[in-house]
């Protein structure tokens, strides 16, 4: 499913020179880097410590880019030593960077002042904290030939779980008609957001609109203004499909209140190892993998077992009749679930299991008492 989701990507965009940067937020599974190396993928990378990884996993350094938002000037320094080129999210940013290194290589972060996702919190373009804004180029043109600094590429990243298009054409005419004021740009990043249907029933994204959209601007760009790599950054589109979290109910509260009843079915997990549905209010197929039959008779919140209110992977959900010790499987949960996991009420986090076709091998191994311990200054 990885590959699969990773090819289909990869052959939509028949532009000819293409480079997909998968962006190891979503999942950093090891397993799941090293198979995306051996494709020949690149990497999104928005800490000092994923770029560790990418450079520690051999992606090659010129297929990682640094994205990373309030930077410091340690961050800065750690990444030039490591290699990695810096795609600049700010005009203090650019300036800190000019005084630290002047006559180097940099690629741009635009705002292009339009963002889209599946939730205002996913959204990065339009008025947010991310990019150097539309009005704010001049002033970056202008620190740019300050310090001497080239201009490799140019960027934008909109926001997450996009299911249309046109959202990524629009932020693409806006970008392009910029580029046309830097020279000898080596690539366009139109980076990641690509959504997958969550729900049954829903539109899947239409790669192959997007594909042939896209392409067909960048050729037309490139005839026009000499030729320029394109860049994607996909991550959820990649990886969200391929992940389930295995949980166990422990506990099922049968209840009324004022004439309403209410079922919680209580499991042994919760927002601490997947948060989306708490955060967003993010919606997850459940499956009872124990149970046969998947026929409906009960309408329940699955919660967990942390002390929040909050603290719930589906609300109102029917299902069928789940028992204590059922296992359940939450779906879709690759992307942005393990990736925003905490420790929340000094919970350990769970093993990843990587399967590949009939063989399955831990990733990554649960937490342990001692895990937690061990930062502590005991
Ligand atoms: C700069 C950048 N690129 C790529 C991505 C990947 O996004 P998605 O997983 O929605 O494809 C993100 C996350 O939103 C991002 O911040
Ligand atoms: N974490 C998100 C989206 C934001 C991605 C990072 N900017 C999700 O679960 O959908």
């Amino acid at each position: 499913m990885l590959l699969n989701n990773y090819e289909r990507l990869k052959k939509s965009i028949k532009y000819r020179d293409l480079e997909v940067l998968y962006s190891c937020k979503a999942n950093n599974n090891i397993d799941i880097l090293k198979v995306l190396k051996e494709e020949g993928s690149g990497l999104d990378v928005v800490s000092p410590f994923e770029a560790l990884l990418g450079v520690k996993l051999g992606f090659q350094k010129d297929k990682i880019l640094f994205t990373g938002n309030n930077v410091s000037n340690e961050e800065m320094k750690f990444l030039k030593e490591l290699g990695i080129l810096i795609n600049i999210d700010s005009i203090s940013q650019l300036k800190r960077y000019g005084i630290m290194f002047p006559g180097t290589d940099i690629s741009i972060r635009i705002n292009p002042g339009i963002g889209y996702g599946h939730h205002e919190y996913a959204k990065t373009g339009g008025l947010t904290k991310f990019g150097i804004y539309l009005n704010e180029i001049e002033a970056a043109k202008e620190y740019v030939m300050k310090y001497n600094l080239r201009i490799r590429g140019i960027h934008i990243h909109i926001g997450s779980g996009i299911l249309q298009t046109d959202p990524y054409i629009s932020a693409l005419n806006i970008l392009l008609k910029i580029a046309n004021e830097f020279k000898d740009l080596e690539f366009i990043d139109l980076g990641g957001g690509l959504g997958i249907p969550y729900r049954p029933g829903e539109e899947k994204f239409d790669l192959g609109d997007f594909g042939e959209k896209v392409s067909s601007i960048l050729e037309d760009f490139s005839r026009k203004h000499g030729h320029v790599k394109l860049r994607i950054e996909p991550g959820r589109y990649i990886v969200g499909s391929c992940g389930v979290l295995l949980v166990r109910v422990v506990s099922i509260k049968d209840v009324s209140l004022n004439g309403k009843r209410k079922i919680f079915i209580g499991v042994d997990s919760g927002m601490n190892h997947l948060i989306r549905p708490s955060l967003y209010g993010s919606y997850h197929e459940i499956i009872d993998v124990t149970k046969a039959s998947d026929e409906k008779e009960i309408v329940a919140d699955i919660v967990g077992n942390i002390c929040e209110t909050g603290d719930f992977l589906a609300l109102d959900r029917p299902m069928p009749k789940v028992e204590e010790g059922d296992v359940l499987a939450v779906m879709d949960a690759g992307a942005y679930g393990y990736s925003m996991s905490s420790n929340y009420n000094l919970r350990p986090r769970p093993a990843e299991i990587f399967v590949d076709g009939s063989t399955a091998k831990v990733s990554r191994r649960r937490e342990t008492f001692e895990d937690l311990l061990s930062t502590f200054a005991v």
